[in-house]
């Protein structure tokens, strides 16, 4: 998910800062409600991570600083968990303890993507980070990412790094 070094240009090409990665803050307002108001015949079902799910492979601990959605196809006999996403609640001591999520860790099944699922997760963690009282919303990701995330209602800010 980071940047690959093969993506990186070489040592000699680099000038002394290269963008690499890009932050996005999330400024979406388009609620997921009308999505899940969609949802009633829909078998994928996104839900936060469970302790059970830890018998499935997922790592199911989580702090109460820290949501694991996952969308889980009901309609499969096996409820195969095809896509997930964290947000990370942090507290601001600059801001009088105001709150900052962090969109992370966002997967979705190879055989599963371009169907919208990443885009739901992403649209659900915001709406908790909202419900949670967040002031901004970000995300670090890949340049070729950045459309991606445009279409879920971020907008870039360049980040340079060595
Ligand atoms: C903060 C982070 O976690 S950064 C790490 C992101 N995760 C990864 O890189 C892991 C590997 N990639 C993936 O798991 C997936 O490809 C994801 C998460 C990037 C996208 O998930 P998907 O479920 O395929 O995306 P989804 O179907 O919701 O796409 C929503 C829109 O974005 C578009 N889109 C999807 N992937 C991309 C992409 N790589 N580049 C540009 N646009 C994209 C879709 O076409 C769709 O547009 P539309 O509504 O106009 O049709």
């Amino acid at each position: 998910m980071r940047s690959k070094k093969k993506d990186l240009p070489s040592k000699r090409e680099t000038p002394a800062f290269v963008p690499t990665r890009s932050r996005t803050k999330m400024t979406s307002t388009s609620p997921e409600s009308a999505a899940a108001a969609g949802e009633t015949n829909d078998p994928i079902h996104i839900r936060r991570l469970e302790l059970y799910d830890h018998e499935r492979g997922f790592l199911a601990a989580q702090g109460h600083d820290h949501v694991i959605l996952v969308a889980e196809d009901t309609s499969a006999p096996e409820r195969r968990i095809l896509a997930t996403g964290c947000l990370f609640v942090e507290r601001k001591f600059l801001r009088g303890g105001g709150k900052v999520g962090h969109v992370e860790d966002v997967v979705v099944d190879a055989a599963a993507r371009r169907r919208g699922l990443g885009l739901r997760i992403v649209r659900r963690l915001v709406e908790i980070a909202r419900d949670a009282g967040c002031y901004k919303i970000i995300l670090d990701c890949t340049l070729e990412l950045r459309a991606y995330y445009a279409k879920c209602g971020s907008e870039p800010q360049q980040d340079f790094q060595r």
